[in-house]
């Protein structure tokens, strides 16, 4: 399919612009960054954006070994243009003119670790990077991977309001490993055509703040009170899953790479225009008391156009969305004590 789209787009000769196939439709150019492009999930994240048609330039940034990635990816015979940028005298450069930064920066987890014990360590990693956003590409979309994305997305917001930049509509954590999952799992134990399926995961991303709403869950499928409780419980805890059977070398990152490119592709596609871009993602929010929170969004030329209400909610969802509340809370304050300090 990728590999089809791709082949349906040709130069221009006259310009960067792209038409598609026989339609004179043009596809604009788009610059993408990714920072902590070297990492785990950097790497095959920045492979999957060379892949992306819509992208025209692809900037990986890295505190080192970018060169060799970037050098590396860029033989590759797609539209975009690959500059690899390493160490922080770089990445102004890096982010200058980008539509969409994407940040997977900063260390994994390791066996027995919650997200939160990250927090040391990447709640600064997260803040520097945002600074420079501020400074270089205050309009670019922001996805933010860096765990825990509960509070570095405060974080983030906190630092552009400082800088006078925040716009809550150009700020994302990405959550779509957890829809990514849930509809994987969803697919094999209800034996509904994997493809097919749709789940939005609502609430944050960490353990039970991830709260996947399996009664909106379609195509149907015939499942029990206790195959749906199983479910939730396994989506929640499907990052602590890939981290034990890493066994202390790191965390989800192809799966995440898979889910941060479609994300980002969803970002693209709304900035060029389509109306119909609907994904979950952990944004600014008025969906329930908590002042972030993650749901479906409709993306659109200014990123998000809409964030979608939750829907009609099964008791055991009700349940597990006061259950999540306390503790979405305190990451959120725990993001927003650190940048304010
Ligand atoms: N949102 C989500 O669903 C998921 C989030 N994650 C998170 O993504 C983050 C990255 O994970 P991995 O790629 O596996 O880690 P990794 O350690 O393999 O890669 C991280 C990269 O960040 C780079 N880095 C560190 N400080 C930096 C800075 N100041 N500027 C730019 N780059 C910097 C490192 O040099 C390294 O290349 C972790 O915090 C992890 O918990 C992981 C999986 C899913
Ligand atoms: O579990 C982790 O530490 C990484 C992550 O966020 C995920 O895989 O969902």
């Amino acid at each position: 399919m990728m590999w089809r789209s791709i082949k349906s787009l040709t130069t221009s000769s006259s310009s960067h612009i792209l038409r598609r196939g026989y339609a004179s439709e043009a596809v604009p150019d788009r610059k993408v960054a990714v920072l902590g492009a070297a990492g785990g999930i950097g790497q095959p994240l920045a492979l999957l954006m060379k892949l992306n048609p819509l992208v025209s330039s692809l900037a990986l940034y890295d505190i080192a070994n970018t060169p060799g990635v970037a050098a590396d990816i860029s033989h590759i015979n797609t539209r975009s243009e690959v500059y690899g940028y390493s160490g922080e005298a770089e990445l102004g450069k890096a982010l200058e003119g980008a539509d969409v930064v994407i940040i997977p920066a900063g260390v994994p987890r390791k066996p027995g670790m919650t997200r939160d014990d990250l927090f040391n360590i990447n709640a600064g990693i997260v803040k520097g990077l945002c600074e420079a956003i501020a400074k270089h590409c205050p309009q670019a979309l922001v996805n933010m991977i860096s765990n825990p994305v509960n509070s570095t997305v405060p974080i983030a917001a906190e630092i552009f309001k400082k800088a006078g930049t925040y716009d809550p509509k150009r700020l994302f954590g990405v959550t779509t490993l957890d829809v990514v999952r849930a509809k994987t799992f969803y697919a094999g134990k209800g034996k509904v055509p994997v493809a097919e399926v749709n789940v939005p995961v609502v609430g944050g991303h960490a353990g039970i703040t991830i709260l996947p709403l399996f009664s909106q869950a379609t195509p149907k499928a015939n499942l029990s009170d206790a195959e749906i409780t199983a479910l939730t419980k396994r989506t929640q805890d499907g990052g602590t899953e890939v981290v034990e059977a890493k066994a202390g070398k790191g965390s989800a990152t192809l799966s995440m790479a898979y889910a941060g490119a479609v994300f980002a592709d969803a970002c693209l596609k709304g900035l060029n225009g389509a109306s119909d871009v609907v994904e979950c993602s952990f944004v600014q929010s008025t969906v329930t008391e908590l002042p972030f929170f993650a749901s479906k969004v409709r993306l659109g030329k200014n990123g998000v156009e809409e964030v979608l209400g939750l829907g009609p909610l099964s008791d055991y969802e009700k349940e597990g969305l006061e259950k999540l509340k306390p503790e979405l809370q305190s990451s959120i304050e725990k993001g927003i004590k650190f940048a304010n300090q």
